[in-house]
């Protein structure tokens, strides 16, 4: 939960009074461009950032009053891998349970059990040197998870692997999801990776823009998107508008119209071009139209800004 939560570099405004509640036991997506804010946020909510102003609890704590009982309780996956790829899986995830003063007798099961969840149990005594990136990463969420806590932050899980592996770390997400009551917050300015979430947040220059299921959001644009390719597209434009009255708009993807319930207007507009039509589709509206909606423009035009730097993941 965060009520008025502000972050300032010298004159610049990073978060701007962000209020937030994060349901418990979900995956919570915190989606916007480059620069909008979102590792700013998580920094504070991990309390390695101290807030400018407002507050925020982490599992029932405050995260500038009780920043070690809300450091007991929760797991951080930075951007950039902080493992040590001299160490094997084993001995990472033992170094990390020392770390948390995970008991003895109960270190082995813990380790095994978190190794098996993101399938490195054969792994466990290879170094991380000849582990691939989605690997790694499944590693980290491994040590993220070790010590059992409440929330498991995730700042942009996917950046820099590949499509496949990309899908894996969903299915392990989805698994902790199903298996484990943990709390997934995840940063991510990728639209494809924030239909994942349960409930998305859409950020914009430091703000909150919008926040509710990726079907909710979406249902705010209203609308299809239906495109034709015609034999001639501006005079396809010319009898849409003509005929039925709506906006078409052509560029290279052929016409483009806007309506509430697109399957209906199909045989409507095919019936009203005197012209073949060489293909047809209707798009309901995607995340990227509901973040147009809410802030004018597109994630990628937003995204073409130059990027802020990621929250600072400890070196060693
Ligand atoms: N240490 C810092 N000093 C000065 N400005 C900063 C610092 N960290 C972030 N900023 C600025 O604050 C704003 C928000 O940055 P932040 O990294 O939180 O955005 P982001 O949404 O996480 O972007 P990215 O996806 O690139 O990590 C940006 O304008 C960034 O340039």
């Amino acid at each position: 939960m965060a009520e008025g939560l502000t972050r300032t570099y010298g004159t610049r405004q990073a978060v701007t009074g962000l209020n937030l509640t994060v349901p418990t036991g979900r995956t919570f997506g915190f989606l916007g461009p480059n620069g909008a804010g979102k590792s700013t946020t998580i920094g504070m909510l991990c309390t390695l950032l101290r807030p400018t102003s407002g507050r925020a609890l982490v599992a029932g704590y405050d995260v500038t009053r009780e920043p070690h009982e809300v450091r007991r309780r929760i797991g951080l996956v930075f951007q950039e891998s902080t493992l040590d790829v001299d160490l094997t899986a084993m001995e990472t995830l033992r170094f990390h349970a020392d770390l948390f003063g995970i008991p003895r007798r109960r270190r082995l099961d813990a380790i095994m059990d978190m190794l098996e969840l993101v399938e490195l149990a054969e792994r466990r005594h290879a170094p991380v040197r000849t582990f691939s990136g989605g690997m790694r990463r499944r590693l980290e969420i491994a040590r993220g998870l070790l010590h059992t806590p409440r929330v498991l932050f995730l700042d942009e899980p996917t950046t820099g692997l590949d499509p496949q592996t990309r899908a894996a770390i969903w299915d392990h997400l989805r698994r902790l999801r199903e298996e484990r009551d943990v709390t997934v917050f995840l940063t991510t300015h990728q639209l494809e990776e924030a239909e994942h979430c349960d409930r998305i947040a859409i950020m914009d220059e430091g703000e909150l823009v919008a926040d509710g299921t990726p079907a909710a959001l979406k249902a705010v644009v209203g609308s299809d998107l239906i495109t034709v390719r015609t034999a001639d597209d501006p005079a396809a434009a010319l009898a849409v508008r003509e005929h039925l009255g709506l906006e078409a708009e052509t560029d290279t993807d052929g016409l483009r119209i806007r309506v509430a319930d697109g399957a209906a207007w199909v045989p409507r507009i095919c019936g009203a071009l005197p012209l073949t039509v060489h293909s047809l589709t209707v798009t309901p509206p995607t995340l990227d139209d509901a973040f147009l909606h809410y802030t004018g423009r597109t994630i990628r035009e937003a995204d073409s800004k130059p990027a802020g730097p990621a929250i600072p993941a400890p070196r060693r």
